[in-house]
C-alpha cells in the first residue's frame, strides 16, 4: 500500500473532528420524527449492557470497597455519562478531538451535578475532568490531572475504528486506553465489524453497500488485497455520521493490544450479542424503557417508521411461524402475539456491521506482574464483611435504584 502524506492523515483527522463539531445535538421531540429513532436507542441499548456487565464483572472480582475509576476514550457530547452515574463510578475522565463536543459534555455532566444537588436523597455523583485532543496522536496521560491516574474501565464507544488510519495512531489509541489500566481493568467498545464490512463489499459490484438509513463504500481499489491500515471506507448514517472510517482487522488489533498486557475476552457481532444479552430479564425489560425497539404491527394512530413491507417480512415471517402447523409444539402453546417489539430491515442492516468487545488487562508490562482472579472464597469472605460495614449505606442504595 502507497504510504499516505502526513498532510493527507491531518486532513482526515481535522474532517472528523469539523464533522462531529459540526453536528448539532436533536431534542428528543426531534429524535422521535427521526428515520433512525429506534436503531439509535438500540445502539444506546447495546452499550448500556456491555457499560454495566463490565462494571459487574470489575465488582465482583474486586476484593476491596469499589471506588471504579473510567477513561471514556472519544466520548463524544456525553451520551454515556448516564450509563456511568447508573453504576455508581466515583470518577470519570472524558476525552475527544471535537472541542465542541467535549464542552457540551462537560455541560452534560454539570447538569447533572446540579441536577443531584437539588435531590433531596443522598444521591452521589461522580467526578470528572475533560480533555479536547486527538486520542491518537497525543498520550492522554501527559494531560491527566494527577499524572498517577488508574482506571478500573476504558471505554472507546463507536470510535476505535477512526485510529485504524495508520499504524502509529492505531498504536497510540491503544496506549492510551490500556497504559493506565489496573491490573484486571478492561478496556471495552463497539466498532464495525471489518468482516461483515468487507464481505458486503465483496457481495455488491460497486463495493457499496447499504439502504435508505446507511451506506457503507469502500475507498480502495481492490476489494481482495485490502491494507491492514488505512483501509478507507466512507460511511454515511442518516443524519447522523458522515465521515471517512478505517476497517480494524481485529486479529491485528488483537496482537497490538497483547504489547500492552490485554487479553481478548470476547468479540461479538451485534446480532450475536443482541440475541445473547436480549434473553436475560433485566437486559429485556430495559429494551422496552429504552424504546428501543418498535412496536409491530404499529399501535393505533402511529405509522411504522420503515419505507416499506420488505422492511418487516422478517418480522412477519416470525409471528406467523408461531401459529404454523409446523411450529414447535412449545411454540404452538402461544398463539401470534398481538404486538411484538422489531427494528424495520433497513436498521437491522445498519446496527449489524457492528460488533462489541472487551480486553482484559492480564500483564503489567513494566513490572511483569500478572493479574490473578481472586478465589470464590476470598470475594465471599469479602462481600460478607461488606455487608456489615455497608448496612448504613444500603437504605441510601435502595432509595436509588426503587
Ligand atoms: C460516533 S461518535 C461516538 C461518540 C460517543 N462515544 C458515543 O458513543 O456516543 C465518534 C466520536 O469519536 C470522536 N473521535 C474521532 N476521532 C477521534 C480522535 N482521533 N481522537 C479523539 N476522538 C475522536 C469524534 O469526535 C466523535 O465524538
Amino acid at each position: 500500500m502507497a504510504e499516505q502524506s502526513t498532510q493527507e492523515q491531518a486532513d482526515h483527522t481535522s474532517t472528523v473532528a469539523k464533522h462531529y463539531n459540526e453536528l448539532q445535538e436533536s431534542g428528543l421531540e426531534k429524535r422521535k420524527e427521526s428515520r433512525i429513532f429506534h436503531l439509535r436507542n438500540f445502539n444506546n441499548w447495546m452499550k448500556s449492557v456491555l457499560i454495566g456487565e463490565t462494571i459487574q464483572t470489575v465488582c465482583r472480582q474486586s476484593q476491596e470497597r469499589v471506588d471504579l475509576s473510567v477513561l471514556d476514550i472519544c466520548c463524544g457530547k456525553g451520551g454515556d455519562l448516564l450509563k456511568w452515574k447508573k453504576g455508581q463510578i466515583s470518577k470519570i475522565v472524558c476525552a475527544d478531538i471535537a472541542e465542541t463536543s467535549v464542552e457540551q459534555c462537560h455541560s452534560r455532566y454539570q447538569e447533572m451535578v446540579d441536577r443531584a444537588r437539588n435531590d433531596r436523597g443522598p444521591n452521589r455523583i461522580f467526578s470528572a475532568e475533560f480533555i479536547a485532543a486527538d486520542c491518537t496522536k497525543k498520550r492522554l496521560k501527559d494531560m491527566y490531572k494527577d499524572s498517577n491516574m488508574s482506571f478500573d474501565i476504558a471505554s472507546c464507544q463507536f470510535s476505535f475504528h477512526y485510529c485504524f488510519e495508520s499504524y502509529p495512531q492505531a498504536k497510540l489509541m491503544l496506549q492510551n486506553a490500556c497504559e493506565c489500566l489496573k491490573l484486571g481493568g478492561y478496556f471495552i467498545g463497539t466498532t464495525p465489524d471489518s468482516y461483515e464490512i468487507v464481505r458486503r463489499f465483496r457481495d455488491s459490484p460497486d463495493h457499496r453497500a447499504g439502504n435508505d438509513v446507511y451506506s457503507v463504500t469502500f475507498c480502495g481499489e481492490d476489494v481482495d488485497n485490502i491494507p491492514l491500515f488505512g483501509a478507507k471506507y466512507d460511511f454515511h448514517l442518516e443524519g447522523v455520521v458522515d465521515c471517512p472510517e478505517f476497517l480494524v482487522y481485529f486479529p491485528v488489533l488483537e496482537k497490538m493490544a497483547e504489547e500492552f498486557g490485554m487479553k481478548l475476552v470476547y468479540r461479538k457481532p451485534f446480532d450475536e450479542y443482541f440475541a445473547e444479552k436480549s434473553e436475560m430479564g433485566e437486559h429485556r425489560a430495559l429494551l422496552g424503557r429504552m424504546s428501543a425497539l418498535e412496536c409491530y404491527p404499529p399501535p393505533e394512530g402511529t405509522a411504522l417508521v420503515g419505507n416499506c413491507p420488505e422492511d418487516y417480512k422478517d418480522t412477519e415471517i416470525g409471528l406467523n411461524k408461531l401459529k404454523d402447523e409446523d411450529a414447535r409444539p412449545e411454540d404452538l402453546k402461544r398463539h401470534r402475539p398481538a404486538r411484538v417489539g422489531t427494528l424495520s430491515q433497513a436498521e437491522w442492516d445498519a446496527s449489524t456491521i457492528y460488533l462489541a468487545f472487551a480486553f482484559q488487562k492480564v500483564k503489567d508490562i513494566n513490572t511483569g506482574k500478572l493479574w490473578t482472579e481472586p478465589n470464590s472464597k476470598e470475594r465471599s469472605r469479602k462481600r460478607h464483611s461488606d455487608q456489615h460495614t455497608d448496612t448504613a449505606e444500603c437504605s441510601d442504595k435502595q432509595q436509588k435504584t426503587s
